[in-house]
């Protein structure tokens, strides 16, 4: 995920950052972004996402990889901003990964916003929690994760912290998404069978 050299030296001095509760951004360091484009293939209707990225390719989420240590001692961490938006009836998502450590899992706080975190195992198993500001969603080791902002108008703000050691496996996410996609249907949310993944 990060394009610097991660370390594996423990971390020995506290690190704190200031993150603006009002955007989920920190001035401490550049996020990651993730323009529509870097999502091809992933949204069920490619018309309205071809559409869409010719039109300005808007940002659909950023966040933040703080280098830590590749080690399970340490613990990574972050905010994630995704914004509000659709591509047809799908809203805006993340990418969605696997743990490279299978079994490490993770924890979100919603700071702002409201969505679903989006959870699937390797076998199809699906979960689905919902977010709002306050409220934690423990994503349990092997399961994939995403994060869906279901708000018209405002970006959903979590902060995440996961093992430093647990990696991003897109495996086969990147190329078939999940196995559930969540399309608006007249302002509601729900949950429909991606007609993209195929066994
Ligand atoms: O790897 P993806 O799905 O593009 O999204 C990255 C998201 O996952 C995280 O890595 C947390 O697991 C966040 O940094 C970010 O919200």
């Amino acid at each position: 995920m990060s394009s610097t050299t991660a370390s594996l030296d423990p971390i020995v001095k506290a690190v704190a950052t200031q993150f603006d509760l009002g955007t989920g951004l920190t001035a401490d360091r550049p996020s990651l972004k993730r323009p529509l484009s870097a999502m091809r293939g992933l949204y069920a209707d490619t018309e309205a996402f071809e559409a869409a990225v010719a039109a300005g390719d808007p940002l659909s989420y950023e966040f933040y990889d703080f280098d830590v240590p590749l080690l399970e001692t340490e613990v990574a961490y972050g905010t994630s901003i995704t914004y509000p938006g659709k591509v047809g009836d799908e809203y805006y998502m993340t990418k969605g990964h696997f743990h490279t450590r299978l079994e490490s899992a993770e924890i979100y706080f919603c700071l702002s916003g409201q969505g679903l975190m989006l959870m699937e195992s390797p076998e199809g198993d699906v979960q689905v929690e919902e977010f709002r500001p306050g409220r934690s969603v423990y994503v349990p080791g092997r399961y994939a994760h995403r994060s869906i902002n279901t708000s018209a108008s405002e970006p959903l703000i979590t902060f995440f912290a996961f093992p430093g050691d647990a990696g991003h496996d897109y495996g086969t996410i990147e190329t078939k998404g999940f196995r559930t996609i969540v399309l608006d249907r007249d302002g509601v949310p729900e949950l429909v069978a991606n007609p993209r993944w195929a066994d």
